[in-house]
């Protein structure tokens, strides 16, 4: 215990002993079980908040959870189009992507953003391995066909955005059974070799149901939901959730992130979070803590 402790405070020095103390019950219970973390683009502007993430992270694994990061990357894009000249639009939180936004997509989420993870982690002693939908053939996907909310039973054509067909989790297991933890990227293919841009909340529901994890946490750049007034929610039920999106107090990003969400706790994943990436070791204090966080989705 005195060598993990160690170990603990060497990779989280700003993490106190009490809070070591009282993670000791939740090391036990989440031992060898696995932890999503959907990393948004939002969470990761700052660099301080970077480093910290990739210690956490670490830590997570150190401490005997296996730890599967998704990250998005949807400001980065937007970054990049504007560098082309191209302005980045959305409908109902899903980016329009046309063959030129698909490449940068694909030069941003799966090089630069997924990169600078992965050498962040190993920076800190861990071992991340960067993966997209190709790689394994994690995720197969296809043109995805959004139903158009004005006029029910039509679709809107958003250009090469994908939905997720299926996934084949071996590559995410053979990783984590090892010292590895995966790092992946929601780009999925197609079965003629298509890439899909697929929203990231999306793939990191899909990816905890299939490795039936114990918890999906989700980083995002606020505090958690919020209600009609601005008030933060710290629970929701389905019920409540079919509420929210009726009367629009969920919009934009949120969408697609509380869909997968409750789609992540209706098939079985444990506890499903949404939290806020913007406060320091936040992943750690989810997770080891009795601090309660954010917004937490239920299934019923
Ligand atoms: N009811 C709501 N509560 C909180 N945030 C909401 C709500 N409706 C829409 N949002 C917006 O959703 C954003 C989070 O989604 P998004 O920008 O896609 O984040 P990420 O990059 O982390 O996936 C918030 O910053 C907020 O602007
Ligand atoms: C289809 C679609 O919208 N894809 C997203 C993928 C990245 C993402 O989801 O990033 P965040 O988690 O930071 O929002 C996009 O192009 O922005």
């Amino acid at each position: 215990m005195a060598d993990l402790t160690n170990n603990l405070a060497n990779v989280a020095p700003g993490i106190k002993a009490e809070i070591l103390a009282e993670a000791l019950p939740y090391i036990r219970q989440f031992h060898g079980k696995t932890i999503v973390v959907k990393y948004g683009g939002n969470a990761m502007t700052e660099e301080r908040l970077k480093h910290g993430f990739a210690r956490d992270v670490i830590l997570l694994k150190l401490v005997g959870m296996n730890p599967v990061v998704v990250h998005g990357g949807g400001p980065q894009i937007d970054n990049a189009l504007k560098k082309i000249g191209k302005q980045g639009t959305f409908v109902q939180g899903m980016r329009i992507t046309d063959e030129e936004t698909m490449e940068v997509v694909e030069w941003v989420l799966g090089g630069e953003v997924q990169q600078d993870i992965v050498m962040l982690i190993n920076h800190y002693g861990g071992q991340a391995v960067g993966l997209t939908g190709k790689d394994g053939g994690l995720i197969r996907a296809r043109k995805y066909r959004m139903p158009d909310r004005e006029k029910p039973g039509e679709f809107l054509d958003i250009g090469y955005v994908g939905e997720i067909e299926a996934i084949n989790p071996a590559v995410v297991k053979a990783l984590q059974d090892d010292a590895f933890i995966p790092i992946i990227s929601p780009i999925g293919f197609g079965a003629d070799g298509q890439a899909y841009n697929i929203n990231a909340d999306v793939v990191a529901g899909k990816i905890a149901e299939i490795l039936h994890a114990e918890k999906l946490i989700m980083m995002t750049n606020i505090a958690g939901v919020q209600d009609k007034q601005g008030n933060l929610v710290t629970d929701l039920s389905a019920r409540e959730i079919d509420e929210m999106f009726k009367d629009g107090t969920i919009s934009g990003g949120m969408l697609p992130k509380i869909s997968s969400a409750l789609d992540a706790a209706k098939s079985g994943v444990n506890t499903v979070h949404i939290i806020d990436g913007r406060i320091e070791h936040s992943l750690l204090l989810e997770v080891l803590t009795e601090q309660a966080f954010g917004t937490m989705i239920r299934s019923h």
